[in-house]
């Protein structure tokens, strides 16, 4: 790349006063100050030299280098994605113009083959990046004996399989959007998913890989979630070594590592805590979780060798693929273990890239087009908690006007909402639920009043959806499990509303543009302290709403506090400190009432 020599001619003639060098790459525009020395002013990036216009350079000597000139955009060519897969992503997601910042700096570090530790916010495009990334990456690669074949050279580990199906749904899309009338490979040799289904089944996605690789076609990219592809290797020993190797495999990216890998703050506990940190550290001793066990498997070779290390300098590390660790919430004890303590990876080939800082732009990320309220609900009825302010009236309307825009012009995959047969209402009719029957009513009664097109319940992770989904059918709620299989698509329209229904272990990381709401069914992390975890449970859960611009709502749902009424105590306190700890103010939410008027 090099600069347009006619944009160079430009910026000389008109900057009198300021000084331009060139690289190539960049443009450095320096300003004289007193006496000999030059200051520089301001630095643009060159993309493309037939995208750096005169236009641009125009703008530069305009300013005088007073306000910052608008730069060429980089571009998804400039970052080193081939032009055929970017012309597929262009025709398959016309919305994907330019890469975002956080997708600038991390593409170029996935393709050089860098380990990258990668933290930003819920929405800036991580995991799409990722998929993008991977898809560049060679699918043939030279194994040990030096012979070339198609491996699996990309691991992708998700923490369930709707982040699975929606990997799969953007790589589908992009295969399917061949431009130029070309048919386009068969999805199975891209990529494939493998996870436990409804019924826990690992079946079909075991059998289609098998296939695959018996016909040395493998995928490319494997998305999986850890317990199922651990469950594999344990009953086909070997399964890893065989295709999952160090020596072929070049990629492992772990998304919601932080949610995968359990790590505990290395903070010196208080006396009072000391023996349950002890416990907990004892007990993930004994069972680290199928994402660590499965990296020790698949990094043997560099644990090995960076143990050697220690003692003995000077051998060359073995290789092993690169591994990437993403989450908007990626926290320092999580980082230091996988550093210094895991042994996976080569420490003098890092990136560590972070755009988010800290919680405070975390919360100004949220807080841009979002607003959280929460509901104490009881026998009595529903109320906002203390503090609650008035909602700008501006926001709902943007609200209302956007998701139906959206819900008239785009669909989601889910699956179907289904009717429940006799055995399963039987079921329900005989066991004693386990929701609060005021809290669904008040979900209900807020779905039903402020939701145009689409809203997501988000329950504890050990909760049932499909008893949460046939209380909310029976009081009239359309309702269904947040399933999102690639065949089967559903159209939300604002005639009949939405409410999908996952848990807390099923939404991270989802991705559903159509969401307006956000219902959070009690505290998002029901631990007795509030402490990193749950705030960072928090940002997940309202993170699903909110992302690229659009405004979203997030509405927790708390039982009142009070002990005869069998409330949780202290709930509605721990969910004020929460938004307390991101800087949200929570708004009042459009529902409070008394709930004997709707018996
Ligand atoms: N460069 C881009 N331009 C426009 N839209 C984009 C771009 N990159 C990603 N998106 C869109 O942004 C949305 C969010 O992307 P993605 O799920 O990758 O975010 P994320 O950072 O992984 O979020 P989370 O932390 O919640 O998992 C997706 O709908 C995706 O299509």
């Amino acid at each position: 790349m090099t600069l347009s020599s006619s944009a160079l001619r430009v910026a000389r003639r008109t900057l009198l006063r300021l000084n331009v060098l060139h690289n190539g790459r960049s443009i450095v525009v320096r300003q004289r100050t007193q006496g000999p020395h030059w200051t520089p002013s301001f630095t643009l990036k060159v993309g493309h030299a037939s995208n750096f216009s005169t236009a641009h350079t125009t703008e530069v000597a305009a300013g005088s280098g007073q306000p910052i000139p608008s730069q060429p955009k980089t571009t998804f060519e400039d970052l080193g994605l081939h032009p055929p897969i970017v012309s597929s992503l262009r025709a398959a997601f016309q919305n994907v113009e330019y890469p975002t910042d956080v997708q600038s700096q991390f593409i170029p570090a996935v393709l050089d083959g860098k380990n990258v530790f990668l933290r930003d916010s819920t929405g800036s495009g991580k995991s799409f990046g990722l998929v993008l990334a991977l898809l560049n990456k060679p699918r043939i690669v030279t194994n040990s004996g030096g012979e070339r074949k198609r491996h699996i050279t990309s691991l992708v580990l998700v923490p369930h399989k709707d982040l699975a199906y929606q990997y799969l749904y953007w790589i589908k899309t992009m295969v399917n959007t061949s431009p130029g009338g070309m048919e386009p490979p068969p999805l199975e040799a891209i990529a494939q998913v493998l996870v436990r289904d409804n019924n826990m089944h690992l079946e079909s996605g075991l059998v289609q890989l098998r296939e695959s690789i018996a016909s040395s076609i493998p995928p490319h990219i494997l998305i999986a979630t850890p317990q199922a592809l651990l469950d594999i290797h344990k009953s086909d020993s070997g399964f890893l070594s065989k295709h999952l190797s160090s020596s072929t495999l070049s990629a492992v990216c772990v998304d919601e590592a932080d949610y995968l890998i359990e790590t505990l703050p290395r903070k010196d506990p208080s006396k009072s805590f000391k023996k349950a940190v002890d416990r907990e550290k004892k007990r993930l001793a004994r069972h680290p979780g199928p994402t660590k066990e499965l990296l020790n498997i698949i990094y043997r070779p560099r644990m090995e060798w960076n143990e050697a290390e220690d003692d003995d300098a000077g051998h060359l590390p073995p290789p092993c693929p690169q591994l990437i660790l993403s989450s908007a919430t990626l926290r320092t004890h999580l980082r230091n273990y996988v550093y210094e303590e895991s042994g996976w990876l080569d420490r003098q080939n890092v990136v560590k890239i972070y755009g988010t800082p800290g919680k405070k732009e975390a919360s100004d990320h949220l807080q841009r087009g979002l607003l959280h309220s929460v509901l104490l609900v009881s026998a009595h009825g529903v109320r906002n908690v203390e503090g609650a302010v008035v909602a700008p009236i501006s926001d709902t309307t943007v609200i209302e006007q956007r998701s139906g825009e959206t819900s008239r012009s785009s669909t989601t995959e889910l699956e179907p909402p289904r009717g429940f047969d006799v055995e399963t209402r039987l079921k329900f009719a005989q066991t004693p639920s386990p929701f609060n029957p005021h809290v669904l009513e008040a979900i209900a009664t807020a779905f039903a009043v402020d939701v145009p097109s689409m809203a997501l319940l988000v329950l504890p992770s050990s909760a049932s959806v499909s008893r949460a989904v046939f209380e909310l059918a029976e009081l009239g709620i359309n309702a269904c499990s947040l399933d999102l299989h690639e065949k089967r698509r559903v159209r939300s329209s604002p005639d009949n509303p939405t409410l999908l229904v996952g848990t807390l272990a099923t939404t991270r990381g989802v991705d559903l543009p159509e969401l307006s709401h956000v219902f959070v069914y009690g505290l998002p992390d029901a631990q007795k302290r509030v402490h990193g975890r749950s705030v960072d449970a928090y940002l997940h859960i309202a993170g699903r709403v909110g992302r690229f611009g659009r405004d979203g709502k997030v509405v927790t749902f708390i039982e009142e506090d009070s002990a005869e009424e069998g409330g949780k105590k202290g709930e509605a306190k721990k969910m004020q400190r929460i938004l307390e700890t991101i800087h949200v103010r929570p708004v009042k939410f459009p529902v409070e009432f008394d709930q004997d008027k709707f018996k």
